[in-house]
Order: structure tokens, then sequence, then C-alpha cells
């Protein structure tokens, strides 16, 4: 037995040898260099010792049994390191292929979660028991972090499941999955209600087949759906390529791309072959940028996120008993919703009784969704339903912990709701408003109790969108933040925490992409160019569509607000060359999807197609355009105004700024959010800075870059 090592492993009377998977210097497992040195060593003791073996469990000393690849490694590689991580991936791969054709049984007990390399460990097992416990996950998420399965998990997937089934429900969508879910999927062979019982079936397993090899090692095995030359999966392979082009719309997203063509290609060749041809393309993934800019966001600053880093120290843990929500319009039904899944009770009121049974509304059609597809069952969805009471009587907001609004956006009703709830409610009430414009501190100013309110900016549809923003006005006090950040975990969302100002940090930041996408317009650009560029950005809704869908009338309205805000101030306005344009759509009647026509047609509330009106209304003449540089147009303004975000203190975290683009405001995944497009430009922060100054001249002072950027790209390149 060895001792102090990411690996031991001993061997039993019964043969059968335990390896035990236990970094010391870390709290997960991972494919570190200590880890790969130890594993190889410990599978050579046992190609070494075959002939008095019976079988070999791997299991885990950690909560989690391998979370995978090492991110700190492979979140900073560059086009220099491809040969390094060439070898990597090659080196991983021949001893788990070793281990494989030891010839005897090797049963993966996944005593905890598995992910990405650690669920390739598994694949690599004759048989994988996995644990049927709360927050244990088994899947390849490489797809979501921009890489792909580089430990032999595209060939032992698409050989397992077939190109088809492995690449649509493994490979490309890279869900983390329950126990249960994964047993259904067939990435694990069976479940173990404790780690004491699954080492009791791995036993057994092995005892039931002391012959065991992987199925693509036996004589006559056929991946299942047959390969790309069989004629039944050459009839709709190519549409592959074609669907995975248009989902992408042109966004550099290479991920998705090189798992198909690794999968594709090596289910034509033996394993080995297969397994260069996948260490090639895992190496072009993990030495780009985009890969560095996924992980960063969707690891480390989720990480940092959910850990806690913007919620401040010293408070208990918090969570409501009872929340009174104001208003049961889309927003208000929403938020009932959600509330009433993590378990609360809720008060949902409205000014008739009615409007507030259509918001409950909301909810049964929810839960009989949830139902019909098996997502949830009858008696919690009836549980779910039951826990929401509609009430048009502040009377009913008697015990609320929490309150929060969400009436129509004026300041004047939204304070007349929160006085007449503040009778009624607890003295310590949490008072929370879902405005997505209107400045917390001048909503709070004139209630009692100005500490104890805060915004909490939700985003539409509720229920699906994954971000609240919190916004922590002058007076807000650090407890009324804490419990706000714990309402959001506890509706499992990500909160991201901002301070005071008009539009926050994602209203503001959105407004500049819909404005420059509207200046484009002004050019005389054609709407399908602009709308072609946005997709291509890889933003989720083109630029135009998605402005109708907001409606004209609010920028328009925001405008106006903002321009009295800084004439008051006793500022200058500074004119966008899209005002124009939104205000002659207006005045013809075009305000939007809710009015039945904006940049686009709709019939019956649905779209149809782009307003033919608009090249001739607008003059579309403007035919020399770099589809590129709109693109880029677009991502750069938004950076620019994230960047004034900061520099006025409403944005103090980047991990925040990141996710909060990409969860909130559709700000493009592969960018890794607004401070990482700008951090991995070619050329770091100063060839951001060398673009936007071009973008200023060409389109003015918009692009102006700010001082503090400047600096930062400065401090980079000296660096
Ligand atoms: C060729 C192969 C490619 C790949 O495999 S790519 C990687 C694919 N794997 C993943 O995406 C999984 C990433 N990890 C996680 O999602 C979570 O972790 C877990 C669900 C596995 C466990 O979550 P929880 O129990 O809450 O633990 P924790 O606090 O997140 O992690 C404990 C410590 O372990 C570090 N860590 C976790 N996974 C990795 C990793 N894959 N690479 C490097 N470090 C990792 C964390 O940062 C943290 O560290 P600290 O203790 O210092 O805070």
């Amino acid at each position: 037995m060895t001792d102090q090592k990411a690996v031991r492993w001993e061997k039993g009377e019964d043969g059968i040898v335990v390896v035990t998977l236990d970094d010391p210097g870390r709290s997960a497992n991972t494919m570190n260099e200590r880890f790969g040195a130890a594993f190889d060593e410990c599978v050579s003791a046992l190609v070494a010792d075959r002939e008095a073996i019976t079988g070999v469990i791997l299991t885990s000393a950690k909560k989690t049994f391998f979370a995978g690849g090492d991110l700190d490694s492979l979140s900073t590689a560059t086009p220099a390191d491809a040969p390094r991580f060439y070898e990597q991936s090659m080196a991983i791969k021949t001893v788990l292929r070793r281990l494989e054709t030891l010839g005897k049984p090797v049963v993966a007990a996944m005593n905890g979660t598995a992910l990405g390399g650690g669920l390739e460990i598994g694949l690599a097992c004759h048989h994988r028991i996995g644990l049927d416990a709360r927050g244990v996950l088994y899947g390849l998420p490489e797809v979501t972090l921009g890489l792909l399965p580089g430990g032999g998990g595209v060939v032992r997937i698409t050989r397992m499941l077939g190109i088809a089934d492995g690449f649509m429900k493994v490979l490309a969508q890279g869900q983390r999955m329950k126990p249960a879910q994964a047993l259904e999927t067939g990435i694990v062979d069976e479940l173990a209600a404790t780690p004491e019982e699954m080492l009791d079936k791995a036993r057994a397993w092995i005892a039931a087949h002391p012959e065991a090899a992987q199925p693509w090692d036996r004589p006559g095995y056929k991946i299942p759906g047959g390969t790309p030359s069989s004629p039944k999966l050459a009839a709709f392979l190519p549409a592959f390529p074609a669907n995975l082009r248009k989902q992408l719309k042109g966004a550099p997203m290479p991920a998705p791309r090189n798992i198909l063509a690794a999968a594709v290609e090596g289910t034509q060749v033996d394993i080995e072959t297969a397994f260069r041809i996948e260490a090639r393309y895992f190496t072009e993934l993990v030495t780009g940028q985009v890969s560095t800019n996924m992980t960063k966001a969707f690891f480390y600053d989720l990480q940092a996120i959910n850990g806690g880093r913007s919620r401040p120290d010293g408070f208990e843990k918090w969570q409501p008993r009872k929340v009174a929500v104001l208003g049961a319009g889309m927003m208000g039904a929403g938020i009932a919703y959600v509330c009433a899944l993590a378990g609360w009770e809720v008060v949902l009121k409205d000014v008739e009784l009615a409007s507030a049974e259509k918001g409950k509304a909301y909810s049964e059609g929810l839960v009989a969704k949830g139902v019909k597809r098996g997502k949830t069952t009858l008696e919690k969805g009836e549980a779910l339903l039951e826990r929401i009471t509609p009430t048009s009587d502040y009377g009913d907001l008697a015990g609320c912990d929490v309150v929060i609004e969400a009436v129509f956006e004026s300041v004047a009703l939204k304070q007349e709701v929160f006085r007449e709830a503040m009778k009624v409610v607890e003295p310590d009430a949490l008072l929370c408003s879902n405005t997505s414009t209107l400045p917390i501190t001048e909503l709070a100013a004139g209630l009692d109790r100005e500490g104890d309110f805060i915004g909490l900016h939700f985003f539409s549809p509720v229920d699906k969108m994954p971000l609240v923003e919190i916004i922590r006005g002058e007076r807000t006090s650090d407890a009324a933040l804490a419990k706000a950040f714990d309402l959001t975990l506890g509706i499992k969302k990500t909160p991201i925490v901002v301070n005071d100002s008009r539009g926050f940090f994602t209203s503001r930041v959105i407004g500049t992409f819909i404005n420059e996408g509207v200046a484009m317009l002004a050019e005389g650009i054609d709407p399908q160019t602009i709308e072609q560029a946005s997709s291509q950005a890889g933003y989720p809704a083109p630029v135009l569509q998605l402005m109708d869908e907001l409606t004209l009338t609010l920028p328009q309205k925001i405008r106006k607000e903002t321009r009295a805000a800084v004439e008051a101030a006793g500022g200058t306005w500074t004119p966008h060359p899209s005002e124009g344009v939104i205000d002659r759509l207006v005045e013809a009647g075009r305000t939007g999807k809710s009015g039945g026509a904006g940049f686009y047609e709709y019939a019956d509330g649905k779209r149809t197609g782009l307003w033919k009106g608009l090249r001739e209304e607008l003059g579309a003449t403007n035919h020399d355009v770099d589809l590129h540089e709109l693109s880029e147009r677009m991502l750069v303004i938004e950076a620019l105004e994230t960047v004034k975000c900061f520099d006025e203190g409403v944005l103090t975290s980047v991990p925040d700024a990141n996710i909060g683009s990409i969860f909130g405001i559709g700000y493009p995944a592969w960018t890794g959010g607004v401070v990482q497009y700008i951090e991995g430009y070619p050329g770091g922060p100063a060839g951001f800075v060398a673009r936007a100054d071009e973008f200023a001249q060409k389109y003015g002072e918009r692009f102006a870059v700010p001082a503090s950027l400047r600096e930062r790209a400065k401090e980079t390149a000296a660096a």
C-alpha cells in the first residue's frame, strides 16, 4: 500500500484491489500532474500483479468522486502549450486504456459527483455504479467550458451510445445529470443508495463477471446506430453539422464542431487512432481563447458568486417564511411561482382579486406542464399551488417577512403599495422592489426603514432566467443585502450585487446594445444585415427583434427621463444617432411586439418577418459594410459601458459583471462576459482599446475609452 499519494491501492483477501483516489493537496480530485503520476504508477502495479488479482474497484476518499481535468491548468493554456496538452491528453488515455484492457473486471464505484475527466475514468471501467444521493452529478460538461472530453470521453461515449445519442444526449449538451437521469441515459449502469452498498454491489459484479471486457474490445461489436459509412447513419448524419451551424448562427463557438468532428472521424478508425484524433481536437480547443473565456466565467466567476463573494460577512443564513408579492402581472406571477417552488408561503396581491387569480393561474400552467413532462409529480405540484394565496386585500399580507413589489414602473405607485403593505407585514420585513430602471434610493426615500429597502431585479420569464440583479440603495443595510442574497440563492438563481444608479448595470448596458443596432439603421444599413451581425456575434436574439420585445417606447421613456435628469444637474445632453429612428417608428405607431408592429410585422402576436417598409422608410442604401465590424461594435459598446459602471461604483466585482452580462442580458457566452471580452480580446486590453479608438474616430464619442481602461491597457501591455 502506498501513502500520501493522490492514488492508493490495497488488495483484499478476495484478490480485489480497491483503488482510492485521494489527492492530498486538494479538496477535490482533479487530473493534475500529481494524480497523473500516481495513477500511472497504480495501473503499472495492477498490470504487474494481474495474475493475482480478481478485480479492481475504483473509488474516492473525497466528497466528490472526481472533478475532472484540472481547470487551473486548462484555463491558462495558450497556443504555445499545444504540444504539452496533446501529450497530457494522450498520457491519460494511454493509462486508462491499459486499465480497460487489464483482463480483469474493473468497476468504478463513483461515490460522489463525477464530471468531465472524472466520468472519463469511469467510462474506461467495465461497470459504473452511481450514488443515488442529493447533489450528486454525472456528466461531461466540457462543451459548456468551450472544451471537449479529451480523456477518451468522446471516443468511448460514441462507441457506447452511438454517434447520434452520444453527441445529442451527452456530448453536445454537456448536461450535469442527476443519478436517475445518468442511469436512464446509460452513462452509469446501476445505482447504490450508500457508499457501502456501492462497494458490495461492485464486489458482486466482479464475482459475476470474471471475464469482463469493454464491449468495443469484443469481436464483432457494432457501434449502436452504425458508423458514418453505414447507410442508416449516412442518411441523416450530414444534417448534424448543418443543424449545428443553424443553432450557433455563426457565433465563434468551436467546441461543438470539434466534438462532432472527433465523434464522426473517431468511429471510422481503430480506438488508438480515434484517441489521437480526439487529442488533436482537444488541444485546439484548450489552447484557444474561447475555452479560457468560458472556463473563467462558468467555473471561476460562478464559483466566486455562489461562494458568497458579494454577501456581507457576519449574518446568519436566512430564508423567508412568507412572501408578499405585490402586483400579479407577468413579473409578479413569475416571482410568486419561483418563491412557492422554493417551499415558501406566498401571498399574491393585486388590485382586483380576478387579476391576482390570473397571476396564480400562471403557476397552474407551469405546474401542469411540469407534471406532463415528468419534471414534477402531481402531489408536489398541488402542494406548490396550495402555497400561493391570491388576494386583493392588504390584510392577507399579515405575517409576511418579505415584500417583493412588481407593479407598474411609477415611483408614486410603488411607494403607495409599499406604504400599505408595511402597515400589515412583519415590522422587520425585507422590502424589495423589482424595478428594472428606477433608482432604489429614490424609491426608498420617504418610506420608513430605508435600511430594509433593496432592489431585486428579476428577468423575464422569471421561471427560466437564471439571474437576479440585487441593487443596493444608498441606505440599504448589510443585513438586508445578506437576506436578499440568501433569498436569491433560495430560489436557485444567481445573485449579482450592484450599487444604485439609473438603469443599474444590466438595463444600462443592454440599452447601449440596442441603441447601437438602431444607430446602424440610421446609417442606412440593411436591417437584415444588422440582425445577422448580432446573431453572428453570438447574441441569443437579434438586436432589432429584441428591441421589439422590449418595446420602442421603453427606451424612449428612459431617454427622456435620463435627459431631464442630466439637464437638471446642469449637464448637456448628447443625442444618440438612434433617437431619430426610434421616434419615427413610434410616431408611425410601430411601438414593438406588444403594439402589434415594430421593426417586425406580427400576426396574432407571432412575428412574421421584418417590416418590408423599413428599408424605404429609413433609406437602407449603405451596402458597403463589414459584418464583423458591426458585430464588434455591439460587443465593444457594451464593454465600454461596463467600464463606466465600474468607474462610477455601480459595479464592484468582475464576476458579477461577467455573469450578469451573460445570464441577464444575453452577452455572448463565448466571450466569458463583458470584462473577460476586454481581457481576452486579441492583444489583450491594449488591443481592445486600439479597436475602440478606431470606432470612436469613425462613429463618435460614445466609443471614447475611459481613462481607467486606458490605464489598465498600459499596465497589462507592460506586464
Ligand atoms: C480533459 C478533461 C477536461 C475536463 O474534465 S474539464 C473539467 C470538467 N469538470 C467540471 O467542470 C467540474 C468542475 N467542478 C465543479 O463543478 C464542482 O467543483 C464540483 C461539482 C465537482 C464540486 O462542487 P463542491 O462540492 O461545491 O466543491 P467546490 O467547492 O466547487 O470544489 C472544491 C475545490 O475544488 C476545486 N475544483 C473543483 N473542480 C475543479 C477542477 N475541475 N479543476 C480545478 N479545481 C477544481 C474548487 O475550485 C474548490 O477549490 P477551493 O477548495 O480552493 O475553493
